[in-house]
């Protein structure tokens, strides 16, 4: 069984489909790329996967559950963790609060007793932090140094970065990142790459949508394409890239913005 199975949803926005009958499947251990022109329906299937929106139609199961129009929060307590194309940060809070947040559904500490820290949380917040620590070691010198600093103080790269560390935190089966590269030079996103190949290595499934194609090629086991809310096409990066029908949604696109 796979490890999300995603059938026939459907979402409509007062007469605009951005999704139409879309199913796919995600195995454990994969990194699945979702691609598409701008307006495609990728942000809004994230959404409908991970609670931020309810599909019209169809059904998400997601390790061996029905996920389908469950809360963020139960869908993250599941085990299914996200990142934003909008970064949603706590700016005012410390790295490490960011990430305890992120932990939080897997503690017994709420967020708040997390942040007031009384006395009865400490052995539980001593561990939480240690993890914290072990969690930004896999972005070597970026974060670990800043752990007290306010979010509003790192980089660009950087706070995608703590997105992606807080949603580690939750030690999710399944991360969904929504443009990981976004806004990153061709470095950043080498890197961007680089950490996304270890969370693999480290047994994280992924989903990741990303205008990127170095980034897309590079790392996907698979593609699925959505033009105007359906999937018109899925297979390797390689089968996708030679695919008429996607060449033509892409051209198509440029020309009419040209
Ligand atoms: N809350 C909403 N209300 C109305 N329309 C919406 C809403 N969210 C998305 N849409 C519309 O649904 C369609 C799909 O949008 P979506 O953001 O999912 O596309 P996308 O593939 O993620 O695009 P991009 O690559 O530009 O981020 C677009 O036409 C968009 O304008």
């Amino acid at each position: 069984m796979a490890l999300l199975e995603i059938r026939n949803i459907e979402k409509d926005f007062g007469g605009l489909i951005a999704l139409n009958n879309v199913s796919f499947d995600v195995h454990e251990g994969e990194i699945v790329s979702v691609i598409g022109p701008n307006g495609a329906g990728k942000t809004t299937l994230f959404n409908c996967l991970t609670g931020y929106s309810k599909p019209d139609k169809g059904h998400v199961h997601f390790s061996g559950k029905n996920a389908t129009g469950l809360t963020p929060h139960e869908i993250n307590a599941l085990g299914m963790a996200r990142t934003f194309q909008q970064i949603r940060l706590f700016m005012n809070l410390t790295i490490m609060e960011n990430v305890l947040i992120g932990m939080h559904s897997r503690t017994r500490t709420g967020v708040f007793s997390a942040l007031l820290r009384p006395a009865w949380v400490r052995a539980e917040e001593i561990a939480a932090r240690a993890k914290v620590v072990q969690i930004l070691g896999l972005f070597q010198e970026r974060l670990l140094p800043r752990l007290e600093q306010q979010a509003r103080m790192l980089s660009y790269a950087n706070r995608r970065r703590l997105e992606i560390a807080r949603a580690l935190a939750s030690d999710p089966k399944l991360m969904l990142l929504d443009e990981p590269a976004a806004g990153m030079n061709p470095h950043e996103t080498q890197l961007a790459t680089d950490l996304i190949r270890q969370l693999r290595e480290m047994g994280h499934t992924i989903l990741l949508i990303e205008h990127d194609m170095r980034l897309v090629m590079a790392l996907s086991d698979r593609v699925i394409v959505l033009d105007h809310g359906e999937k018109i096409a899925e297979g390797s990066p390689q089968e996708v890239q030679q695919n008429q029908q996607v060449i033509e949604a892409y051209m198509g696109r440029v020309a009419k913005h040209a």
